[in-house]
């Protein structure tokens, strides 16, 4: 049989609007810019991925702009041609030849994978040795900048069954202010609800010490990544100082970080995150190194469309244990789909897409409206 080989990697970006600001400690978001990357193999098949990051470079070191051109500059010449089968041969040879660069190694890494799953006829969950959930639970985000938008909207997903998990997005305020709000929140939402925080690293260690005991009294059962990424002894102190769960997300690029926070015990809980890790395969990786170290573990976003949603659902559902579920929201934050099928939510849960490779089809008409050079501007895209 010839090998099926890379014959094209293909880059655009998309912008979609957000259903409402997004506010975060770094940024506020009013729209999503998603990396979209298509391989055409020599077969006739084709295999799609995602690349996204939040607010431009206020979250991390890459960007849209940076993914694609890493992607379009060096990843693309390095694996045309390669044999479309090889996806671990693929992967070396990249890490090799690419330092850094994780979201726009995973999004090649996806469209591998899904290539790869497509010519097989099996989902991408079997190429990891097979799915054994149909649904996990997932979380919603409350971000509108305000309590009393936040409350209607928690009590909103509550009556409608489709979360019960929150994560408030905090750290832009005081710690006074932001402790006030989040007991607000917990009061209204009650025990029907579990209320967790995300501080993308906006804490000193001493605003951290007040938070996370204000927190903790308020009924908050977890605060995530309070503090910058590389305090990892301030993260430990933080870990062994209060009953609140503390959950690394910004620390944890790769396995090697996964292990260093292992060892430092600088937190509870990974926030696994695909693009952050690397890609499904690096993101594999961290899930056992956490597994081996006792550490709890929790689906992370990087509030991607039903693409890179649907990629991350294929390995979160070989994982035995996710002990403080997911956050696998990020279609529901767009104001439009892009898959010809949208992810299903229902019950708390999401579900993992069936069919196969990542089980995603995209929408033609919706790529080609969203698509960043497609002619509209940004702030178009914003409804600005
Ligand atoms: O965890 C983050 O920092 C990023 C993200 C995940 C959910 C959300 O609202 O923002
Ligand atoms: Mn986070």
């Amino acid at each position: 049989m010839p090998v099926t080989k890379i014959d094209q990697i293909e880059t655009l970006i998309l912008d979609i609007p957000t259903i409402r600001g997004h506010v975060l400690s770094m940024a506020t978001m009013r729209a999503q810019s998603a990396v979209l990357v298509t391989i055409r193999f020599s077969d006739g098949s084709v295999g799609i991925g995602e690349g996204t990051t939040i607010g431009g470079l206020s979250y991390g070191a890459e960007s849209p702009e940076s993914i694609r051109s890493a992607i379009d500059t060096y990843v693309t010449p390095a694996l045309t041609g390669w044999n479309g089968d090889d996806v671990n041969g693929a992967i070396q040879h990249i890490d090799r030849l690419v330092k850094g660069n994780r979201i726009a190694k995973a999004a090649v890494e996806i469209a591998l994978w899904d290539g790869l799953g497509k010519r097989l006829g099996v989902p991408v969950a079997q190429l990891f040795g097979g799915a054994v959930h149909e649904r996990l639970p997932v979380a919603w985000t409350l971000a509108s900048g305000n309590s009393e938008t936040d409350i209607a909207e928690a009590l909103e997903m509550i009556e409608m069954r489709r979360h019960n998990i929150f994560k408030l997005k905090i750290g832009k305020r005081s710690v006074a202010e932001d402790v006030a709000h989040v007991a607000r929140i917990k009061q209204a939402v009650g025990a029907a609800a579990s209320v967790r925080v995300d501080v993308n690293t906006a804490w000193s260690l001493q605003d951290a010490r007040w938070g996370l005991r204000g927190l903790q009294d308020a009924g908050c059962e977890l605060v995530e990544q309070p503090l910058p990424a590389r305090y990892r002894r301030a993260m430990a102190e933080l870990t062994a100082g209060y009953e609140i769960a503390v959950m690394a997300d910004e620390a944890l690029n790769g396995p090697e970080d996964a292990l260093e926070v292992a060892k430092a015990r600088a937190a509870d809980v990974f926030a696994v995150k695909v693009a952050q890790s690397g890609g499904l395969k690096k993101a594999a990786e961290v899930i056992a190194i956490g597994q081996a170290a006792g550490f709890s573990l929790y689906g992370g976003t990087m509030l991607e469309t039903g693409l890179g949603t649907a990629a991350a659902l294929q390995l979160f559902a070989t994982v035995e244990r996710l002990d403080w579920g997911t956050e696998f929201f990020g279609p529901l934050l767009l104001t439009d789909e892009i898959l010809a099928e949208p992810i299903a939510y229902r019950d708390f849960c999401v579900e993992i897409p069936k069919g196969p490779g990542i089980g995603a089809t995209l929408d033609p008409d919706k790529i080609r409206f969203f698509r960043r050079d497609g002619g509209r501007t940004l702030k178009a895209v914003a409804g600005e």
